[in-house]
C-alpha cells in the first residue's frame, strides 16, 4: 500500500484498492452461527481431555469440513463496512478476518467498539484459548486488544492508519472469565501522525494502559 500525506475528512474506500466490500448485514446468519460454533469448537479442543478414540474420530469430521468450506474462499484483505447509521462517506470498515475483531475470524473473541462522548468503548470476555499466565490474559493479546482499539479510534475519530509504535505498561494482571471494559481516544492529531491513548480495565480497575502513535494512510 502507499501511504499518502495529507488525511482527509472521507474514509479511504477500500474498493478503490482493490479490496472487495461486504456489508456486516450481509454476513449470513448461518455464518455467524459456524463461526460462533467453531469458536466453542477451538475452547474445547484446547481443553479436552477426552479419549484418543473421540480425538481421532474429531480430528477426521474437522478435516472434512475444512475441506468442504476450503472450496469457496474469500479474497485476502476482504473487508467488512459496518451498519452503524453512519452517512457513507464517513463508513467505518475492518477486515473481515481481523484477529482480535473480525466478524467470521473464530479465533477473535471478538472484540468490538462503539463510539462514546470520550472516544470508543467496549467489553470482551475471553477464555483460556487467550491464556498466558495460568487464569491471566496473555500479555502478548492484550498488546493485540491494544493496538486494535488504539487503531481504531485514529480510524473512526480521524483517519485509518497503520501503527508506528505501540507501548503497554501492565499494570495488574488481567483475569480470563471476566468482563474486560476496553476505552480509547485521540489525544492529539499532527499532520499525518495521531497520537491515541488507551487502557483496560477489569472491575472497574485499569489492568493496563497503551499509548501509539498511529500514521494516516493515504487516500
Ligand atoms: C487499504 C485500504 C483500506 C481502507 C480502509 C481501512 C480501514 C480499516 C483500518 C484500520 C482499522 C483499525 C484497526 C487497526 C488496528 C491494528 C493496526 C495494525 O496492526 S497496523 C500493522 C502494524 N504496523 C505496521 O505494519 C506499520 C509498519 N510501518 C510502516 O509501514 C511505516 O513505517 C509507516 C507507514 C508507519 C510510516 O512510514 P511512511 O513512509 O508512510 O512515513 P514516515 O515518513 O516514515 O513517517 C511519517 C511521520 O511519522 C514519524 N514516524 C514514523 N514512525 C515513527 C515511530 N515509530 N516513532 C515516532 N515517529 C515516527 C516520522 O518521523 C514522520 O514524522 P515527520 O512527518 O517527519 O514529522
Amino acid at each position: 500500500m502507499t501511504v499518502n500525506t495529507q488525511p482527509t475528512a472521507e474514509r479511504p474506500d477500500p474498493r478503490a484498492y482493490g479490496l472487495p466490500v461486504v456489508r456486516q448485514s450481509e454476513i449470513p446468519a448461518e455464518l455467524r452461527s459456524l463461526v460462533s460454533r467453531v469458536h466453542d469448537l477451538i475452547d474445547a479442543v484446547a481443553n479436552t481431555e477426552a479419549d484418543t478414540e473421540t480425538l481421532a474420530e474429531a480430528a477426521r469430521t474437522v478435516e472434512g469440513l475444512t475441506a468442504g468450506l476450503n472450496v469457496a474462499r474469500r479474497q485476502i484483505g476482504t473487508m467488512v463496512k459496518r451498519d452503524e447509521d453512519l452517512p457513507e462517506e464517513a463508513a467505518e470498515f475492518g477486515t473481515i478476518t481481523n484477529i482480535v475483531a473480525g466478524d467470521t475470524n473464530p479465533a477473535a473473541p471478538p472484540l468490538t467498539l462503539h463510539r462514546t462522548p470520550e472516544g470508543l468503548r467496549g467489553e470482551v470476555t475471553l477464555n483460556t484459548v487467550y491464556q498466558g499466565p495460568p487464569g491471566l490474559v496473555h500479555g502478548g493479546w492484550i498488546a493485540a486488544m491494544l493496538d486494535q482499539a488504539l487503531g481504531s479510534a485514529s480510524s473512526i475519530e480521524v483517519h485509518p492508519g497503520l501503527t508506528a509504535r505501540l507501548e503497554v505498561n501492565y499494570r495488574n494482571p488481567t483475569p480470563l472469565f471476566t468482563p474486560l471494559e476496553i476505552t480509547s481516544r485521540v489525544d492529539r492529531v499532527d499532520g499525518r501522525k495521531v497520537h491515541v491513548s488507551g487502557e483496560i480495565r477489569a472491575h472497574g480497575k485499569v489492568t493496563a494502559e497503551g499509548t501509539a502513535l498511529m500514521i494516516l494512510i493515504k487516500g
